[in-house]
């Protein structure tokens, strides 16, 4: 049987850089909450099966979704970083999805990822026996500075990228690469870097550049101008 292929969508953070009374993933951008945006995203994909939520414990404006494009939408309770949502997630999913699953880290707070990346991304990771991660290379010059603000080097930057998510990795490898990170103690911030410290290179897939993960509200404005400029919506794209 082909292995399935699962989204994991962290939703448990509280939005502290963003602000405000309501967790941004329920900030709406063109009328939608942003996780509505990042489910429907990979939902529609063709190849992706199911989704399962990761949800602060306290969550009272999860909707309740079941399912959505008719495939099924799970839900569990996150953890206190964002590695613990994904571990959680990952223990939670069915027992009927493998551990040779592949598994789609996605912030739900990245409303804007498209199919042709998700497409490209599953492809990578389903011949990559280290999985792969959506990224960009670095295009500013790079500083490094003093805690006053000041320049003290120029970095070069020709091997470094930004990492974005979907994050792609067999079920099995990832959750023991998060257990590993966790019994020693380090947080790591993406799924890549807790299958690096076990000697993994996952690929780098290059993507666009508007998938962009709101972190504060000028992400949020510049998000809503995004969507607003699609065709179709009157905007000028
Ligand atoms: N304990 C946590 C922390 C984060 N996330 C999720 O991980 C994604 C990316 O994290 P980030 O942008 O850091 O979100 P927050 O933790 O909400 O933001 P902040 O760090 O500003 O509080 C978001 O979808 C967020 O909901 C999570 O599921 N569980
Ligand atoms: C996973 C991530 O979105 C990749 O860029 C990022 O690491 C999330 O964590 P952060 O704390 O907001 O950097």
């Amino acid at each position: 049987m082909t292995p399935r292929i699962w989204a994991v969508l962290p939703a448990a953070g509280r939005g502290t850089r963003f602000g405000g009374e309501v967790p941004k993933q329920y900030l709406e951008a063109a009328g939608k909450p942003l996780i509505a945006h990042a489910l429907d995203a990979l939902l529609s994909h063709p190849r992706i099966d199911g989704a399962l939520v990761a949800l602060a414990a306290d969550d009272a404006r999860w909707p309740g979704w079941t399912s959505r494009h008719g495939k099924p939408l799970l839900r569990c309770n996150g953890g206190g970083e964002r590695a613990d949502s994904v571990l959680a997630a990952l223990h939670a999913l069915p027992s009927d999805v493998g551990d040779d699953a592949l598994i789609l880290v996605h912030d739900a707070a990245r409303p804007n990822v498209h199919a042709g990346d998700i497409d490209r991304l599953i492809d990578v990771a389903t011949t990559h026996a280290d999985g792969a991660i959506l990224g960009a290379p670095v295009r500013d010059t790079l500083k490094r500075a003093d805690a006053a603000a000041h320049i003290v080097a120029t970095e070069p930057r020709s091997a470094l990228w930004r990492a974005f998510t979907p994050q792609a990795f067999r079920r099995g490898a990832l959750t023991a690469a998060l257990e590993r990170a966790r019994a020693d103690g380090v947080v790591v911030t993406d799924e890549a870097m807790a299958m690096e410290r076990m000697g993994a290179h996952p690929a780098l897939v290059e993507g666009r550049e508007d998938n962009l993960k709101v972190t504060t509200p000028s992400d949020l404005t510049l998000m809503e101008w995004l969507f607003q400029s699609r065709p179709g919506q009157g905007g000028s794209e």
